[in-house]
């Protein structure tokens, strides 16, 4: 049954892909997700990690089962009704940033609200960009900024239209040590300071430790 006061709600999630040779990928995934909750996602390349991510953030159609977030059925909706869905529901954090290059800092922030309909997308983009310390950055493209920099770019980006969900994918995959533990400390700073809940996918056990509870794929189901 789905759970009302569940950000999401997965029953039974399937999700098989390639026409020629079909592969399951993910092979009946139950879970639940509490507002405001932080859950690491574990498990051995390959598992499915980023397959269960990208159904969760409704970028994949699951081919069977239900997955609800915030009360809206992801399974129910067309590609684009997805779209529409994920604007202001959901933030994503990608280890590669994925900044459009060509628009600057605070652009990068704005523009998806501004396509959501935002009337005040400039004001809330400067006020998160400064929320991760880069006030003095809004102008600069990507190409003009360190990665760390650019990871909070697309933090700020993820969380200023203040979803009820944050999905993160290895998010210091591309940063040193030093770098990515700032990351993370920024990363549950501003969550908590939102509200979001938050899945985030690592490798790495300490950073699984700060979470509330911790998930483990195997071979596209949950441990
Ligand atoms: N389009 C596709 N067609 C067929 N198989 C796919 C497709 N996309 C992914 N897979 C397979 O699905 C499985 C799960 O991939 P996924 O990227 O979700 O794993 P992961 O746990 O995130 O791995 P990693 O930690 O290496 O990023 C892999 O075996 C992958 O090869």
């Amino acid at each position: 049954m789905t759970r009302p006061d569940m950000v999401v709600t997965a029953r039974d999630v399937r999700l098989t892909l390639g026409s020629v040779k079909p592969v399951e990928i993910l092979r009946g995934i139950d879970c639940d997700i509490a507002a405001g909750e932080s859950v690491a996602l574990l498990g051995a390349s390959g598992s499915g990690k980023s397959s269960l991510m990208a159904v969760l953030s409704g970028l994949e159609r699951a081919s069977s089962g239900q997955v609800t977030v915030n009360g809206l059925d992801f399974t129910s909706l067309d590609e684009d009704a997805l779209a529409v869905a994920r604007r202001g529901r959901i933030g994503i954090v990608l280890q590669a940033f994925h900044l459009l290059p060509t628009m600057t800092a605070q652009e990068n922030v704005a523009v998806p609200m501004e396509l959501q309909g935002l009337a005040d997308a400039r004001a809330r983009s400067a006020d998160e960009l400064a929320a991760v310390g880069l006030e003095h950055r809004l102008d600069h493209y990507p190409a003009q900024l360190s990665g760390g920099e650019q990871q909070r770019v697309a933090i700020a980006r993820a969380l200023a239209p203040r979803p009820a969900l944050v999905l993160a994918d290895e998010p210091t995959g591309n940063l040193d040590a030093a770098t990515g533990a700032r990351i993370v400390d920024l990363l549950f700073a501003r969550r908590e300071a939102t509200g979001a809940s938050l899945v985030i996918i690592t490798h790495d056990p300490a950073l699984a430790r700060r979470c509330d509870r911790v998930l483990e794929m195997v071979d596209g189901r949950l441990a």
